[in-house]
């Protein structure tokens, strides 16, 4: 099932919460809508459910317009952060819920119903917990229990809010996995809500990224993350290092740092702002031909392949920098105490003058 939201909008009193949004998702998508918290996420979520009226604009599954349709007739399941699984009902119980609770004529028989669900807890691999209280589960668990509610009744597009928000980040990461995979087995629509950026990234297909109750850019990760549309963008994936110094043409400068860029035309002259990805740079002993940014080590941490340092400029800039050379570039320079060192950006990425993102350069 398609989805197509259109022109949508949504004030709660005097503030707009969603502002003209257009949105495609294509049949069997794995859609993450990313954006900080007031971004509108969940807000665009209901209004897709069919929990939330829009005041304006329209929503299709498929070519179908649903925007009046009530909720219950519009076969989404939804799963919350909170698991919100009946307590007093066991594993199998709450999977059949949904399923006991049909009109009589569109019942299945009682065999038919447990085989759904024993069919259900197996896809979420929880078969073997069937006859546990939600009290008896993990977090992690829970959650499974409450995915494999949502599937029972067969929807045609399911809707996740925030569904591991609530877990520990290993748990988290096993699930974002298991979520990726069993979307490939089950293929139904699905549209999940996250303000987590690796989340997204790592499991869906496209990424909504919002801010402010506006779509600021729809992509795949890679594209959103490689071609960001907009400075927001660049800012809300990943760390970034912002430089502030001034340009003349041919050099940027602050303080006793400078970089020599051919910035294409953006800010000829004046207030440069220059963009360094962490894992962009290199350290070195010497500062090159073309740029000479002197740091001193403030910290570091070492995690898997790679170690992030703290540097604090030194003759230049405010704040301390943060870059990620992998560990055996690290092992090499070895650096000590205190020794001068000097940052060498490869790739930056411009900030003009009206702060909107300019060429992305590199040292000259
Ligand atoms: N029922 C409501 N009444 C008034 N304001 C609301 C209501 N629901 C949402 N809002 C406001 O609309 C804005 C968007 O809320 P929404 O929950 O969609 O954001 P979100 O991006 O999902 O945020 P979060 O990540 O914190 O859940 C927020 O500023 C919120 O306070």
């Amino acid at each position: 099932m398609s989805i197509r939201v259109e022109s949508i909008r949504k004030r709660f009193g005097g503030f707009t919460a969603l502002d003209d949004i257009n949105l495609d998702i294509s049949d069997g998508g794995l859609v993450g809508l990313l954006g900080p918290s007031g971004s509108g996420k969940t807000t665009l979520l209901r209004i897709i459910a069919g929990l939330e009226q829009p005041d304006r604009g329209r929503v299709f599954f498929n070519d179908r317009d649903v925007t009046t349709l009530d909720a219950r007739r519009r076969r989404v399941g939804f799963v919350f952060q909170q698991y919100a699984l009946f307590r007093h009902l066991t594993v199998a119980d709450n999977v059949a819920f949904g399923l006991r609770m049909l009109p009589r004529g569109e019942r299945p028989g009682r065999d038919a119903i447990r085989a759904r669900v024993r069919e259900l807890l197996e896809l979420v691999q929880m078969d073997t917990m069937s006859g546990r209280y939600p009290a008896q589960l993990s977090g992690g668990q829970k959650q499974r229990v409450a995915l494999a509610r949502a599937l029972a009744l067969k929807p045609e597009v399911l809707l996740l809010d925030e569904p591991f928000g609530a877990l520990d980040a290993k748990v988290r990461k096993e699930l974002r996995r298991w979520l990726r995979h069993l979307h490939e087995q089950i293929d139904v629509t699905s549209l999940f809500v996250t303000h987590d950026q690796e989340e997204a990234m790592e499991v869906s297909d496209r990424v909504v990224v919002m801010s402010q109750g506006h779509i600021e850019q729809v992509g795949t990760p890679l594209q959103v993350y490689e071609q960001p549309a907009s400075r927001f963008v660049f800012d809300f994936l990943g760390h970034i290092n912002a430089l502030e110094g001034r340009y003349d043409g041919h050099q940027w400068r602050d303080g006793d740092a400078y970089l020599r860029l051919d910035t294409r035309g953006a800010c000829p002259n004046g207030d440069l702002t220059l963009y360094l990805r962490p894992h962009e740079a290199e350290l070195a002993r010497q500062p090159s031909d073309s740029a000479s940014l002197p740091v001193r080590v403030a910290g570091r941490s070492v995690f898997g392949g790679t170690v992030t340092v703290e540097l604090e400029p030194r003759g230049w800039g405010q704040g301390i920098l943060e870059v990620e050379v992998d560990r055996e570039a690290w092992r090499d320079l070895d650096p000590q105490r205190d020794e001068p060192l000097f940052l060498l950006p490869r790739d930056l990425q411009t900030v003009t003058c009206d702060g909107d993102l300019g060429p992305r350069v590199r040292p000259a």
